[in-house]
This record gives structure tokens, sequence and C-alpha cells, in this order.
């Protein structure tokens, strides 16, 4: 199968996972990327079955109003019971790294607004132990030096993500050689460095489910 083929099957299982949960109130947190995009596709089928969705990136909104689902804003929303969205990296304890799109802040932010956060992932994201994956920090842009700096000082090689604005107008550092032992208090300390807005580890709130796309079917895994 194709990387695309396993990010579609998991896309599925996704609907599977939460089509008998869905009431006409139901509004759904959607992340961004290609795999939550293949999921937004799908999910076009049921629009009827729910109220709409809040998004996670511009580019969610939109493709969601292509489809005909009314996209809310997260302040008049509140809660949401499912947030799906895909991962660049996933370890057994369902911690991820995101945000290889410069989505993470919002992605963060309807997560945790999230009773349940589903997981959607081909086999090529599951990973003994992050940190292969250059780990994006957002910054606010005149800290970007002097957070770089700081980056430096925790051992990892940050490089600027030249020409990508964010949706909330800041820009992007990625985290080069930066393997990480304790993502839960790494997550803490790099949010701790004036002038970053989040960063890309999703750990003290981590995955409730990982739909994992292998070449022999979907697993369905939580937290080890
Ligand atoms: O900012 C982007 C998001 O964190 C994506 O969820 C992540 O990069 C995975 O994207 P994809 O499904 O395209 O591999």
């Amino acid at each position: 199968m194709t990387q695309d083929e396993l990010k579609d099957a998991v896309a599925a299982a996704a609907i599977a996972e939460i089509e008998p949960w869905l009431k006409r109130d139901t509004i759904l947190g959607i992340g961004t990327g290609s795999t939550a995009n293949l999921f937004i596709d799908r999910l076009a089928r049921l629009r009827d079955d729910f109220k709409g969705a809040v998004a996670s990136s511009e580019a969610s909104a939109e493709r969601l109003r292509r489809h005909g689902i009314e996209v809310f804003e997260l302040n008049s929303v509140g809660t949401v019971p499912f947030y799906i969205d895909g991962a660049d990296e996933v370890n057994a304890h369902l911690h991820m790294i995101k945000g290889g799109g410069a989505a993470l802040t919002r992605e963060k932010i309807v997560a945790a607004c999230a009773e349940r956060f589903i997981c959607i992932a081909d086999a090529s994201k599951r990973v003994e132990r992050l940190g292969a994956f250059p780990l994006p920090v957002e910054v606010i842009p005149m800290a970007r030096s002097y957070v770089a700096r700081e980056l430096v000082m925790l051992g990892a090689d940050p490089v600027y993500r030249e020409g990508v604005v964010t949706d909330n107008g800041n820009q992007i550092i990625d985290c080069f050689e930066f393997m990480i032992d304790d993502p839960v208090t790494m997550e803490a300390r790099l949010n701790a460095i004036v002038g970053v807005v989040t960063n890309g580890l999703f750990a003290a709130r981590g995955a409730d489910v990982l739909l994992l796309g292998t070449e022999q079917g979907v697993e369905r895994l939580t937290p080890a």
C-alpha cells in the first residue's frame, strides 16, 4: 500500500470510530494536514448527521466549508467531544510531535478543548523516541533570535523556517538534532522560553487513541 492509501485507511477508521457518537448538535474538532484532509473528505458524507466543526487552521476551515460543513469559532463552542488529527511522530505513550504544517498552536488549543483526541497516522509516524522529525516551535517574530539561542543552550540545532507565517502571524523555528527523552518536561521547558507561543510536543495532552495504518490493517492503540 502507498502512504496515501494508509492515510486514507486511518481516515476511514476514524469515521467508524466517531460515527456511532454523532448527534445533530455535535461539533467536532478537526486537525490539519494531508491525513486530516482525507478525514475531512470522508466526513462530508455525514454532514447531515452532525452540526459542524471547529478547525485548527484556515486551510482546514476552508476545506470543511467547501464540503458544506459549517465551521464554528472555538470561543462560541467551549468543548468538543472529539479532536481528530494527524501527527509527524507518535510514541507508545501517544505523545506526539506535530506542526510540520505550521498549525501546531491552533491544533494544541483545539486539542485542549477536546474530550478525546484521536490521532490518525500511517505507520511511518510511529517511533520509539521522539525527535528525528525536527520539532517545530512557534515564536513571536521579534523573539526569533533570542529563542533560537535558548534552543541551542538546550542542545537543539534551530533552523528558521523561512517564508512561513503561521495563521497567528508568527514564525516557526524547527529544532534539528533534538532527541527527546522526557516529552512532558521538555514541552513545559520550551513553553517557558519568553517569546515562544507554543511548541510541537503534544505530551501533557497526548492522544487518547491512535489509529495507525499498517500493511496488515489499521491498528487501534491506546497510551502505554
Ligand atoms: O501542522 C501540521 C500538523 O501538525 C499535521 O497534523 C502534521 O504535520 C501531520 O501532517 P500529515 O498528516 O500531512 O502527515
